[in-house]
């Protein structure tokens, strides 16, 4: 597991971009037949991908996690991006398909994902935050999630966004998540954009055909940096940081904040005329 200390805007604004994407880009998260985990200090929030083949992978835990389960001290939502999946949590046996989501709360037992199909493989991308309530595991499918239809033709960026781990659907202790994905023709997400200094954020982008880029943007709303986002990769947004993408194709990305609220609409927005 990777380990990334959180660090601040004044040396953020100095990094050149291998510097930006060591620290706030997550490149490769699936990889076939294994766990692909980075902790980053940013809320010690681990982000990570499964990509299980003919053998179950178990989420173990290690030293930087501290405790003899992964899930002794932390909560962790799923969200399933490839073929047919099978979660086990303890005795129960979750199936997700594409755009499926499963909630595992604090103190679960031991947790192993498996693919239907090894031909057509799972992908599994997971984020798990420290948690010290414990809620009940729910699977969470698109329908069940709430949705919100946001943005315009003129501004180019319609999208439905649809909140899977939230108050109103899914209890947690402090991990809200979603997926959001633009309409055809739309490029933009979070255009004007916000930050949340209660609350850090990664964006998971996918769903991108090959060659396809998004273009994230990133930084003090004075001090704006951006990278080139490739399929399913992710980026960690902390909370003095704004985040918002366009792309040059059709794309989708997967949410998630942690922090301390779990109040959705509590953003700052940022007027046009003060981004730089
Ligand atoms: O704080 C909220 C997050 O930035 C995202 O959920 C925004 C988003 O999915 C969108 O505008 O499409
Ligand atoms: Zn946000």
């Amino acid at each position: 597991m990777e380990i990334r200390q959180a660090c601040s805007p004044k040396e953020a604004k100095r990094f050149n971009t291998d510097e930006l994407r060591g620290n706030f880009l997550f490149e490769r998260l699936f990889q076939e037949g294994v766990i692909q985990m980075t902790y980053s200090h940013i809320d010690r929030t681990v982000v990570g991908g499964a990509v299980p083949l003919a053998e179950p992978l178990p989420l173990v835990s290690n030293k930087q996690i501290g405790s003899p389960g992964f899930l002794d001290r932390r909560e962790i939502g799923i969200f399933n991006i490839g073929g047919d999946a099978t979660i086990t949590a303890g005795d129960e046996d979750f199936d997700l398909t594409r755009t499926d989501c499963l909630y595992l709360p604090k103190g679960g037992a031991e947790v192993t994902f498996a693919s239907a199909d090894a031909g057509n493989p799972a992908r599994l991308y997971f984020v798990s935050t420290p948690a010290h309530q414990r809620t009940k595991a729910k699977k969470i499918t698109a329908k069940d999630a709430n949705r919100i239809d946001l943005g315009t033709q003129p501004d180019a960026n319609i999208r439905v966004l649809r909140q899977y781990i939230h108050p109103d659907v899914c209890q947690s202790c402090q991990l809200v998540m979603g997926m959001t994905m633009i309409e055809d023709g739309s490029v933009w997400n979070t255009m004007p954009c916000h930050s949340h200094d209660r609350r850090s954020e990664v964006y998971l982008y996918f769903d991108m055909a090959q060659g396809t880029r998004v273009v994230h943007l990133m930084g003090e709303p004075d001090e704006t940096r951006h990278l080139f986002v490739d399929n399913e990769q992710a980026v960690i947004s902390p909370g003095w940081s704004i985040h918002s993408g366009v792309g040059t194709g059709r794309y989708g990305f997967i949410w998630s904040m942690a922090g301390d609220n779990q109040d959705f609409d509590d953003m700052d927005f940022v007027a046009m005329g003060d981004l730089r």
